[in-house]
């Protein structure tokens, strides 16, 4: 009998350059650690980048980023996915599991100046100035912590953001600090906003890499590239927007800290005017994390939270 060569394995991909900077960092890993194998990149649009010209936060729901991807897995045209982990919903759809996550990059959000402000920084910004941001979680805490700025949605990939920038649309943008450092935009960054000010979104600065949950062949390979830290941390900070969201857009920030095995989960809840905000902190040990998660967004929810997610599902609803 002829042995039979190992099927070539297919990985799916948005088509942004951020998603295939990331992709094809994917295959070059696996390809290194897997050389006798093949591994092929996908790309397909998905309903997130058709959408362009709706505020993120109006469309709603998630898994904007993902669902495409996510038919190809269970159709069996692909075999798995790699997403930023921040844009994959918590919940995934029967069948599929996150099978991965990668070493993150700094997690902290970006400030990124027009020219004209070369050298400043969120305090010395001048009264007014106007802030691009299409995330709720940075527009509220940076308007509770700076209410005397000018809050703007800016759409469109990185390039197009700072595109706009540039031209003059927006004194400044926040972004994450790890789609600029992996376009070899880190020099773009003016200021990482610390934890004290603007907490990251879950799964910030992480892939995330999805795949059919009964795959024997395909797990051990992604298993290959997973961090173990940063997945101790993302699954607590996972677990805890889990418990929070109900399938709507809240602002939700968090920061975790690994120190040996005891993992420390910072998260809160902000109301959409900024005005409020619910903040705590819990520590376990690593291996508990997604109970760290859980826990801590319960405790939350007890200190006001709750109110603050209903208010977000009656705005939602008033508006839809
Ligand atoms: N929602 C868009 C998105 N998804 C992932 C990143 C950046 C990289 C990351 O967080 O992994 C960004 C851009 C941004 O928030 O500035």
């Amino acid at each position: 009998m002829v042995a039979s060569l190992p099927r070539t394995i297919r990985i799916g991909s948005r088509k942004s350059q951020l998603a295939l900077v990331q992709t094809h960092w994917v295959q070059g890993e696996l390809k290194k650690a897997f050389p006798d194998r093949a591994f092929e990149v996908h790309t397909m649009n998905t309903q997130g980048d058709k959408i362009l010209d709706v505020a993120l936060s109006k469309i709603g729901d998630k898994g904007l980023f993902t669902q495409e991807l996510e038919s190809g897995m269970l159709s069996g045209d692909l075999d798995f996915a790699v997403h930023s982990l921040k844009d994959l919903p918590t919940r995934l759809p029967e069948g599929l599991m996150l099978g991965c996550v990668t070493e993150r990059e700094n997690p902290a959000d970006a400030l990124v100046l027009h020219a004209s402000h070369k050298g400043k920084q969120l305090d010395t910004l001048p009264e007014g100035a106007v802030i691009g941001t299409s995330s709720l979680r940075r527009l509220a805490q940076l308007r509770y912590h700076f209410p005397h700025f000018q809050f703007k949605d800016v759409r469109g990939n990185l390039n197009t953001r700072l595109a706009k920038l540039d031209a003059g649309n927006y004194d400044a943008l926040v972004l994450a600090c790890a789609g600029l450092q992996r376009l070899g935009m880190g020099d773009r960054i003016d200021q990482v906003i610390p934890a004290e000010i603007s907490l990251h979104a879950v799964g910030q600065g992480a892939l995330g890499i999805e795949c059919r949950a009964d795959d024997g062949e395909v797990l051990p390979l992604l298993k290959a590239l997973e961090h173990r830290p940063t997945a101790f941390r993302c699954y607590a900070e996972r677990a805890f927007l889990r418990v929070l969201e109900g399938g709507c857009q809240v602002p939700i920030g968090v920061n975790t800290v690994l120190d040996g095995d005891t993992l420390t989960l910072t998260g809160m809840v902000a109301a959409l005017d900024g005005k409020r905000m619910v903040r705590g902190i819990k520590a376990g040990p690593a291996e508990e994390a997604a109970e760290i998660g859980a826990a801590l967004a319960n405790q939350l929810k007890g200190e006001g939270a709750q109110e603050i997610l209903d208010e977000i599902i009656a705005t939602l609803n008033r508006d839809a």
